[in-house]
């Protein structure tokens, strides 16, 4: 807003997980503050500025499913993997098939990090639909011990009844990039970045992505 900011900063963030656990709640809780209950089915990036102990932060978002089977080897193409500083990989706490999917999700990234030489790639594990507790099929020890197992941080939320929780997630992941950026800073220019925003604006998600 003003021109006081001391410092600006770009995080490019994809948010990952099955079949409505809540990637696009949990998106536009952050962006907006609200929970609206139906957000469709569409691939999005979004744009957002904010302003974190004095920093100005330009959150770039990227919302896309992950339910498909990767093929061994597509990693060191995908370009949204590449284009990530840093991931939320969401799962509900009442769908304990979106959780199992978590550790393929980590492995993906990993892998596809490891294939540019990314020391660190900052991950957030989220278990959503926390109001949603007497459907829970997965603990918080469980969420917690995969966190710990896989070197990610962990959040137990509900997009539907709690902001701060959501801002807390947002915030984490952040404080985690910029420790990771001092350490190394991945190779893709804004030109690849402009060209698959575009490609995400331009179509609606497939199952066959
Ligand atoms: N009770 C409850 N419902 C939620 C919560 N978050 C999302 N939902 C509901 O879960 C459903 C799916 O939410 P979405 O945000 O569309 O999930 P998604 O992961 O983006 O879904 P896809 O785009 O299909 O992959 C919607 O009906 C939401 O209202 C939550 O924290 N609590």
């Amino acid at each position: 807003m003003s021109g006081t900011a001391s410092l600006q900063k770009d995080a490019n963030i994809v948010v990952l997980g099955t079949d409505s656990v809540g990637k696009s709640a949990l998106t536009v809780r952050f962006l907006t503050r609200r929970f609206i209950g139906e957000y469709g089915h569409i691939e999005s990036i979004y744009s957002h500025n904010v302003m974190l102990d004095g920093r100005e932060i330009v959150f770039n978002i990227w919302d896309f499913p992950f339910s498909q089977e990767l093929p061994s080897g597509t990693y060191t193409k995908d370009k949204r993997i590449q284009w990530a500083d840093g991931f939320i990989l969401v799962y509900s706490i009442c769908d304990r098939a979106s959780f199992n999917g978590i550790v393929r999700q980590v492995q993906y990234i990993k892998a596809a990090k490891d294939f540019i030489d990314m020391e660190k790639v900052p991950i957030v594990i989220v278990g959503n639909k926390r109001d949603l507790h007497h459907q829970r099929a997965v603990s918080s020890e469980e969420g917690q011990l995969m966190a710990l197992a896989t070197g990610c941080q962990f959040h137990e939320v509900s997009a539907a009844e709690n902001y701060h929780s959501i801002l807390m997630v947002f915030h984490g992941l952040v404080d985690r990039l910029q420790e990771g950026r001092s350490v190394t800073r991945r190779p893709t220019g804004i030109k690849s970045i402009v060209k698959s925003m575009s490609a995400v604006f331009s179509r609606r998600r497939t199952d066959s992505v």
